[in-house]
């Protein structure tokens, strides 16, 4: 059944889709790959839009696959499909300018983090509603991390007590987002880091195990077995 996404609703949800997935070995773009029996992009669509909140979704994805993209994610959820662009960054921009005027909360959430549960999206979301501009759900760092050189021979050890591991969806005000966007120069990995280049204070919030991000091969295979646990 088509979820119906919230007409009153103040957020808008961007999927940066349109990534090769080169990490995770030959194969369709990594958004339409498999997993259960169903893209990651659909799985991910459907959690987005059982969050209460949302009111618009626009994927990003691979510019060659815009109408298939379409037309799987009709069945699943009111979705606006734009093509994405050579960086993650740019797909971000490429959805952000598809948003319509309503939405004041703009969450931007990776189409590989496909189990994200729809309470992290709606946390997420009600961080920013209460007054801050930029907000990153995030994860104690588990392991010890060390510094190395080029020749990888450790240099130090690095105090893992002020490391958080960084999920999507990160959430911002409207025209925070827009403002970094316009003003970026350099790609960067996530839209916090644009906020954070313009003096912006980006705020945690806790994270989920489930909305690890499915980059390798191991991770593919965990997120099946996570979808047998909790469906
Ligand atoms: N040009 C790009 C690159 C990435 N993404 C999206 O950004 C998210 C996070 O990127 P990542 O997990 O690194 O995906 P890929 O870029 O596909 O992976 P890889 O680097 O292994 O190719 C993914 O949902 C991916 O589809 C995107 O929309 N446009
Ligand atoms: C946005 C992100 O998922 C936060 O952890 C991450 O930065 C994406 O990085 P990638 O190198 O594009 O996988």
């Amino acid at each position: 059944m088509t979820a119906q996404l919230n007409p009153c609703g103040d957020v808008a949800v961007l999927v940066p889709a349109a990534g090769a997935g080169i990490r995770l070995g030959p194969g369709a773009p990594k958004a339409l790959r498999p997993l259960a029996g169903e893209p990651l992009l659909v799985h991910a669509v459907r959690r987005i839009a059982a969050a209460g909140s949302v009111h618009t979704i626009v994927v990003a994805a691979p510019a060659a696959d815009v109408a298939a993209v379409a037309q799987l994610l009709a069945p699943v959820a009111p979705v606006t499909v734009v093509p994405g662009g050579a960086q993650r960054q740019d797909s971000v921009a490429a959805a952000l300018a598809a948003v319509p005027d309503g939405p004041e909360i703009v969450l931007v959430h990776d189409a590989a983090r496909a189990l994200v549960p729809a309470d992290l999206v709606e946390s997420v979301a009600a961080a920013v509603r209460s007054g801050h501009d930029a907000v990153i759900p995030v994860l104690p760092v588990v392991d010890t991390i060390k510094e190395v050189s080029a020749d990888e021979v450790v240099q130090g050890t690095v105090d893992r007590s002020v490391l958080r591991a960084v999920q999507t969806p990160q959430g911002f005000r409207r025209a925070v987002l827009a403002a970094a966007h316009a003003a970026a120069v350099d790609p960067l990995t996530d839209d916090a880091g644009l906020v954070e280049k313009r003096g912006v204070p980006v705020v945690c919030v806790p994270g989920s195990e489930y909305a690890m991000k499915i980059t390798r091969p191991f991770d593919l295979a965990l997120a099946e077995q996570l979808l047998t646990v909790r469906p």
